[in-house]
């Protein structure tokens, strides 16, 4: 395996500088970034050959080989400067005043037309496969082959080393690719707020995700897109909006899904050309490169490597989904090209948060109930199925192998379920899981609607009574006739979990207990509600909430301000309850 440029281990301190010197940053102007520009992507995977070498190669094509084309950005016009992400910029040792230089800005708006070297100037797009719940689509694209489908309005324009650790860069919203498939590759100021302010959240919730760089709007270029009018009931959107356009820059380890592994394992599986089989082995060998180093020895043979894989991608896609529902998160749209192969969140696209608690929280209209919130783990288990089939073509010359492999998989369930219990026991401030109190729990919290946010907070202070609870209730939803009855049954439950907790003060006093609870149950998650003006605003040139929420969001376990606590610790007001655009989207992009 080639060197991937990291040392070993970058938990171990360093020796050298001072704590304080450590985090001085490093990189003030884009000449020193480039200085890092390091492309294991490029030198390790296949370039199309049918690929211009120009990089201006916009027009919707089929691509039947290798794994990426290179792509110049199409840079948005008149780019403004909207929002950075301070904690990942300190996190790189990125100067907080290189978000407004003119070089930064214009390379992170699209513009490669002056990179310094040796950084490269032009960027690349992959080719990827779509399954929607374990069944392969091939129709999607306007080839009806698949082989037109990848990324479409996402280019990757750098690949470095920072501070030993590697990073890939990525502008979504770059402009056409050869995977557009006839749409214009842009993305828009609304759906870019809710991306850049999500990855950041996500990140300080202890979510794995890609995460936020920078967000650039023009302040001239718009595009139409079908969106709902205020206040609007309706399931799909009503009108065209003109928007503003955008580019927000994500950076992750690697941008390799599992649906890129599927594109790859399917055309291995058909012998669809000679060198398919060669292209699948290279990729799953730079994906353990850039995801799995730490945990592959190098000096394993292939199939060990691959079993080794398996079992820590399933390690963390179970303990990934368990993360999401700890903290309320609904991906949306949880097909295997939304789902990353190094086990974060990946697009931001339909996703939301869940305020009243139900099971099949959607908010994305076209989900279904198999991308719901309680059932992210079904869809995790389908996703990790394609990926386990996607790796078998390679492992066909060894049948123990292949053995080991479905049982890996086949464990998926298990692991799930071990995960989630461990998740729940936290999330009650217990030390196992108990059946029995979760059922009456999740009984209770469908029969009275309870903001799952508020609730688990306010749970966290151990109340000895309902009483101090009710502040998470939407009481008028609730059927006032059946409220005493569920009174007494919530009652009951709260002893019931009480006598558990006081069985634990025997270990912990309840002072820790409460706040080991409140590491788990952030008091703060974002409520489109409160996004949407956000990104109202935004489209005005006012950047003022956007920046609020940002600074709120970043701190999501943190005791704030009362006038933060009036603000954002809240019911969603029930107003706002079934509008579209708020409670649900049909698009989202
Ligand atoms: N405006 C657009 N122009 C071109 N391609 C698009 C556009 N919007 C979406 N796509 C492509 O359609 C596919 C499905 O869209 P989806 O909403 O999952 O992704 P996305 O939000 O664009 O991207 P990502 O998964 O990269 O975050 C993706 O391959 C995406 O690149
Ligand atoms: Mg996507």
């Amino acid at each position: 395996m080639a060197d991937n440029g990291l040392k070993p281990d970058d938990s171990q301190p360093h020796s050298g500088p001072n704590t304080a010197e450590k985090n001085a940053p490093t990189i003030a102007t884009l000449d020193d970034l480039a200085k890092l520009a390091n492309y294991s992507l490029l030198e390790a995977l296949n370039c199309d050959p049918d690929a211009t070498s120009d990089g201006v190669d916009h027009n919707p094509r089929q691509v039947f080989s290798g794994h990426y084309v290179p792509v110049k950005p199409t840079p948005i016009e008149n780019p403004e400067y909207v929002a950075h992400s301070k904690d990942f910029f300190q996190e790189l040792g990125f100067a907080d005043s290189l978000a407004q230089s003119e070089t930064f800005l214009r390379l992170f708006s699209g513009n490669m037309s002056q990179v310094p070297g040796p950084m490269r100037d032009r960027g690349w797009a992959c080719g990827y496969a779509l399954s929607i719940y374990g069944t392969e689509y091939t129709q999607q694209c306007p080839f009806k082959t698949g082989n037109g489908y990848g990324d479409g309005r996402a280019v990757s324009i750098l690949e470095a080393v920072i501070k030993e650790r590697r990073w890939e860069m990525q502008l979504k919203g770059g402009g056409r690719t050869p995977y557009s498939r006839g749409a214009d590759g842009r993305a828009v100021l609304r759906s870019s707020v809710r991306e850049f302010l999500a990855q950041e959240h996500m990140h300080a919730l202890g979510v794995p995700t890609s995460r936020s760089l920078s967000l650039y709007v023009s302040k001239s270029e718009k595009v139409k897109r079908p969106w709902y009018s205020e206040g609007s009931h309706s399931l799909d959107p009503d009108r065209l909006v003109l928007e503003p356009v955008a580019i927000s820059t994500r950076v992750a380890p690697s941008f390799i899904r599992v649906g890129q592994l599927e594109l790859f394992g399917r055309r291995a599986r058909k012998n669809e050309h000679p060198q398919a089989m060669e292209e699948l082995r290279k990729l799953v060998l730079h994906l353990m490169n850039r995801e799995y180093s730490q945990v592959i020895d190098t000096s394993l043979n292939f199939e060990e490597k691959i079993l080794l894989l398996a079992g820590e991608f399933r390690g963390r896609l179970t303990s990934l989904v368990a993360n999401w529902i700890r903290v309320g998160y609904c991906q949306g749209n949880f097909n295997s090209d939304n789902c990353a192969a190094g086990g974060f969140t990946l697009d931001y696209g339909p996703y939301g948060f869940c305020q009243a608690f139900h099971p099949y929280f959607q908010p994305w209209t076209g989900g279904g109930r198999h991308f719901s919130f309680f059932n992210q783990p079904m869809a995790a288990e389908r996703n990790f199925h394609m990926f386990c089939s996607a790796l078998r073509p390679l492992l066909q010359k060894h049948s123990d192998a292949v053995v080991q492999l479905d049982k890996i998989q086949e464990g998926f369930a298990e692991v799930m379920q071990t995960e989630l219990e461990k998740m729940w026991a936290a999330k009650l401030g217990l030390n196992t899981f108990n059946t029995e109190l979760f059922s009456e729990l999740v009984r209770l919290m469908m029969q009275t609607p309870i903001d799952y946010t508020l609730f688990f907070r306010e749970l966290s202070n151990l109340p000895d009574t309902i009483e101090p609870l009710k502040k998470s209730f939407y009481t008028e939803a609730m059927p006032k006739s059946d409220s005493q009855q569920f009174d007494a049954r919530w009652a009951d439950w709260i002893t019931q979990w009480k006598s558990l907790i006081t069985e634990r003060t025997l270990q912990l006093s309840r002072n820790e207990i409460s706040s080991q609870m409140k590491c788990v149950n952030p008091k703060y998650t974002l409520r489109e509600w409160q996004v949407a003006p956000a990104y109202q605003q935004a489209g005005d040139g006012d950047y003022t909430l956007l920046r609020e929420i940002q600074d709120i969001m970043t701190q999501p376990y943190a005791e704030q301000s009362k006038e933060v606590d009036d603000k954002y610790y809240r019911l969603q007001p029930a107003a706002f309850f079934e509008v579209g655009g708020l409670s649900h989207y049909s698009c989202s992009s």
